[in-house]
């Protein structure tokens, strides 16, 4: 892809996801009325590379589909190496046709390193010492190795597969399954411009990405990447207080789930120029508690609990945990 249409597929992103922000649409089944109404039939797509996975769990599959459902990528451009048939079944599902065995034992690393330029690596931190070896002898300056395991460093990575070969470490999150991901990438020493501006293309077609230093990696994590669990930690826990105080679990969880989003959006502002415009979460809590009434008397409750303190013990635990796993 020329860097030229490279640009222009990563504008073509940006309106969508300007769109998509606007609307609260997350995925792109209908990004805009006049879009509905295009037929289909034709491959369309915004990114002209084929990329490849191996290991498409939880967090594989939800890139996978992110990036399906958002058409920056069509099925025939992707292709996966699994480790089981029920893998195998659901991608096929989703139309990824080209799907190699375990890159480890049954020669996936060689089989997807033929079909994709662009290789995710999807697998625990702990199963990636063997691809990484598995993959070596069959990637080239073709290549750009993208690897998504929380804690290893961009050097663990060009050790493994050889000097010379461009990598990238990004930390995505499951939201990007519905177009709502948060991620942050740092790119390994061989690394150019290109590869700097095709893993922004394909992480902000299906969220927010952003450039970080490595060092900043495990903070990242603590932060974006295991955040989405403590997010429904306390979607659940405000749904179970609606619970306790007469609502039905349904309306509770929905309630409480919409609060939690539309109060998000409201952080993520957006300049006119497309940048982030970040309001002060402080300045917009302030604006919904009214002297002696009910939000201040459930801010004091939170505040004795130490729920903040708990929030910054978590980021920092699970930054410690990545940094040791690295
Ligand atoms: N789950 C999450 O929310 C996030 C996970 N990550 C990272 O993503 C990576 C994967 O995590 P999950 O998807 O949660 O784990 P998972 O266990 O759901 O997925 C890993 C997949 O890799 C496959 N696999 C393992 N060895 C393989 C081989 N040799 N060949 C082919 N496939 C192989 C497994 O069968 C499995 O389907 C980890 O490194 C994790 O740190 C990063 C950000 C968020
Ligand atoms: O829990 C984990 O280790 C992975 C990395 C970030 C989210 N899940």
């Amino acid at each position: 892809m020329s860097l030229l249409k490279l640009t222009a597929a990563m504008e073509s992103l940006s309106a969508k996801l300007a769109f998509r922000q606007q609307h609260g649409s997350a995925v792109a089944a209908a990004a805009s009325p006049a879009e509905a109404l295009v037929d289909h039939a034709e491959p369309r797509y915004d990114i002209d590379e084929n990329i490849g996975f191996i290991g498409a769990g939880q967090m594989g599959e939800a890139m996978i589909r992110g990036f399906l459902e958002s058409g920056v990528s069509h099925p025939s451009r992707l292709s996966a190496s699994v480790r089981s048939s029920a893998r195998a079944t659901a991608l096929s599902r989703l139309g990824v046709t080209r799907v190699f065995q375990d890159a480890v034992k049954s020669g996936g690393a060689a089989a997807l390193a033929a079909s994709a330029r662009v290789i995710f690596l999807g697998v625990k931190p702990q199963g990636l010492p063997e691809v990484l070896a598995a993959l070596a002898p069959h990637v080239g300056p073709q290549h750009l190795v993208v690897s998504i395991a929380a804690g290893v460093r961009l050097a663990t990575l060009e050790a493994g597969l050889g000097a010379g070969v461009r990598v990238a470490r990004v930390m995505p999150n499951t939201p990007m399954l519905v177009g709502q991901g948060a991620s942050a990438y740092a790119l390994g020493s061989a690394a150019g411009e290109r590869d700097a501006a095709l893993v922004h293309a394909l992480l902000s077609g299906v969220g927010m990405a952003l450039h970080v230093d490595e060092r900043c990696m495990d903070a990242v994590t603590g932060v974006s990447g295991s955040g989405p669990a403590y997010a429904y930690m306390m979607i659940e826990a405000m749904a179970d207080g609606g619970v306790q105080a007469g609502l039905p679990r349904a309306t509770a969880l929905a309630l409480a789930a919409k609060t939690v989003a539309g109060a998000a959006a409201m952080v993520l502002g957006e300049g006119a120029d497309g940048a982030l415009d970040l309001t002060h979460p402080g300045v917009l809590k302030d604006r919904v508690g009214s002297p002696g009434g009910t939000t201040i008397a459930a801010i004091a409750e939170l505040e004795n609990s130490g729920v903040r303190g708990a929030f910054m013990r978590a980021v920092r635990a699970a930054a410690e945990r990545s940094a040791a796993m690295g």
